[in-house]
């Protein structure tokens, strides 16, 4: 009785980064593009597996692998660093090496084993710089002059995928799911953005929830993560070179090197493994 009932299927692993969750499938030797709708589909709970976003691990030339991340929207996103964690584990435990090499389109990650399923990853050159971002037109990226209710004033930060980082004294007085929006649709951001809004706790400890682009409020962000240190630095808000930064979903450890590259070292998971059929 309990056999599949069906003999065709794509198998998939069921991962998460601090809740930041994820449905990877690994590409490598079965080529798949999928469409919009398919994305839209798996990554729902009623009509798929539920997730953030949908990985595939491809094949690359300059890597042992390449990511592909695919929102819940169906866009594909250029950075993705809790996802970055799950893949980086997968094939650390697939080579048994202690430090792998992951393509992605924000270029190219060096990934290394930081302890029992913790990753530490380099993920890429932050910059602030307004056509990396990109905005649509040149702007101060350290005070963008946009806002939204109590969210005014942020930061625009490029960590391979735009950020937005607005600075708060209260996180929990923010209706970030009416504001997260608001933001995201502004025209100042021709690619939208993620919207991160960030409490100072101490010197090296930030609080930070992200409205993500393409997958709304999650539990983490990594790249936001990243873009929320990188921007307290930049403002002179803390001079910490390592921060703890909280999000609802756990504690991340962010780096941010003399050479601008961001250093993010947390947890990975496993939920479940399954097949994908067509509906
Ligand atoms: N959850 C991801 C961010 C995905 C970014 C994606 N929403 C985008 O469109 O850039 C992370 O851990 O960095």
């Amino acid at each position: 009785m309990t056999e599949s009932v069906r003999r065709d299927g794509r198998p998939f692993i069921k991962m998460h980064g601090l809740r930041n969750h994820f449905v990877i499938v690994d590409v490598r030797n079965d080529a798949w593009s999928p469409a919009v709708e398919e994305i839209v589909r798996i990554c729902d709970v009623q009509t798929g597996v539920g997730a953030d976003q949908l990985i595939l691990i491809e094949q690359a030339d300059s890597a042992l692998a390449f990511m592909r991340i695919l929102n819940t929207d169906g866009r594909e996103a250029e950075a993705c660093g809790n996802a970055t964690r799950c893949v980086a584990w997968l094939l650390l435990e697939e080579t048994g090496s202690d430090s792998v090499l992951l393509e992605t389109r924000a270029g190219v990650l060096r990934c290394d084993r930081a302890g029992d399923q913790q990753v530490r990853c380099e993920m890429g050159k932050v910059s602030m710089d307004w056509q990396r971002i990109p905005l649509a037109a040149a702007e101060d990226t350290l005070h963008l002059g946009i806002g939204a209710g109590e969210l005014q004033d942020p930061a625009a930060v490029n960590v391979g995928n735009p950020h937005a980082v607005f600075f708060v004294d209260d996180l929990d007085a923010i209706d970030i799911r009416t504001l997260g929006p608001v933001i995201q649709q502004n025209p100042v951001f021709p690619q939208q953005a993620n919207v991160g809004i960030a409490q100072l706790l101490n010197n090296d400890r930030i609080r930070l929830v992200v409205f993500e682009r393409g997958a709304g409020l999650t539990m983490a962000c990594g790249s936001g993560a990243c873009a929320a240190v990188f921007a307290a630095r930049a403002r002179g808000l803390t001079t910490a070179a390592q921060v703890t930064v909280s999000l609802p979903g756990g504690d991340v450890q962010i780096e941010i090197r003399d050479d601008d590259v961001a250093v993010m070292t947390g947890p990975v998971a496993f939920s479940f493994a399954g097949m994908l059929y067509e509906p």
